[in-house]
């Protein structure tokens, strides 16, 4: 059987940061100033930690101004309301992203909300939600998952997404529906399907792109792949590894990769696929933001 063409997220995020950096060496020489990336995180998740981690080296090699805020797990929501809106008033600041998931006891919604949406970079605002939806991508921050996922289709479609069907399995207001929307406006024909799809594997078979989102590892079968399709998994998922030892785990996406590689035209790994991208949008995404409150024109988009 032939096997499908692996996508390289980590190169292709590799040179999204490249250009960022350049990008924003230009802006330093002309302007004096860096983009401001302020990263706020609650509690001691390890994931967690080390994606803030990562955002954070990512904006320092960018060149950034890059601040993170570490809270105790207990905080009250009153104390990140605060920090947000000091964050808000801070001018060099132009992007705030509160890591998700809060601790229960802190209402996210309400956290997202204070955000100035001109320095939302993760897109979650409403505000910037409806500018994505209402098709005007180019005036919002559109959440970096999503945002990635393009990227890596269109580095591997090129100009073809027009007319295209594309399968959106998954609804969050994180990935699948900003995903939906940035596809839709690519003129793709977008179904978006969940858990409660009847007969998923058929609409998924239905499908030229397919984007799989659901965070249940490994859900979306390789007999359901349309053959030469592509295939972006957003999946990120621990999984006991006994294979590799007593105790050990492995990442797998949502897509079972082994069976789909044998069927797909393109798919991306888990890990080494959007989870990369994930962190390169979000330094695209501050820049935007630091130019927009610059008062400077828009470069050219990077998707
Ligand atoms: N405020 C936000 N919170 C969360 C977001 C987000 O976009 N904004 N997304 C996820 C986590 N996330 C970024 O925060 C993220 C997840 C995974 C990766 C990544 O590079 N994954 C690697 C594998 C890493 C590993 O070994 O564990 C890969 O896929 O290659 C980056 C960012 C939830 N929270």
């Amino acid at each position: 059987m032939p096997q499908a063409q692996i996508i390289d997220g980590k190169a292709i995020a590799e040179s999204v940061r490249d250009e960022i950096t350049r990008r924003a060496a230009a802006l330093l020489e002309t302007t004096g100033k860096r983009p401001g990336l302020a990263v706020v995180l609650v509690g001691e998740d390890p994931a967690s930690q080390v994606y803030v981690r990562n955002k954070d080296r990512a904006a320092e090699a960018c060149g950034f101004h890059s601040v993170k805020h570490t809270l105790a797990a207990d905080s009250s929501e009153a104390e990140v309301l605060s920090l947000v809106e000091q964050l808000n008033n801070d001018p060099d600041i132009h992007g705030i992203l509160v890591q998700l998931p809060l601790p229960g006891h802190i209402e996210e919604s309400k956290v997202l909300r204070l955000i100035r949406p001109e320095k939302d970079v993760d897109g979650f605002h409403p505000v910037n939600v409806g500018l994505l939806t209402a098709g005007e991508r180019d005036s919002a921050l559109v959440p970096c998952t999503p945002a990635g996922s393009l990227v890596l289709l269109k580095r591997t479609l090129g100009d073809t997404l027009s007319g295209k069907t594309a399968v959106v399995v998954g609804r969050s207001n994180i990935v699948g529906k900003p995903m939906a929307s940035l596809l839709l406006q690519e003129s793709c024909t977008v179904t978006i399907a969940h858990s409660r799809t009847k007969d998923l594997p058929d609409v998924v078979r239905g499908a030229d792109i397919v984007v799989a989102a659901v965070g249940r590892p490994e859900m979306v079968k390789g007999s359901w792949i349309r053959d030469g399709a592509t295939v972006i998994d957003v999946g990120i998922n621990r999984i006991p590894a006994p294979e590799r030892g007593e105790r050990k785990s492995r990442l797998v996406g949502d897509v079972a990769f082994d069976e789909a590689v044998g069927h797909a035209g393109a798919i991306t790994p888990v890990p080494g696929g959007v989870g990369p991208m994930t962190i390169a949008m979000l330094m695209v995404n501050t820049l935007t933001a630091a130019r927009r409150l610059l008062g400077l024109p828009e470069e050219e988009p990077l998707f």
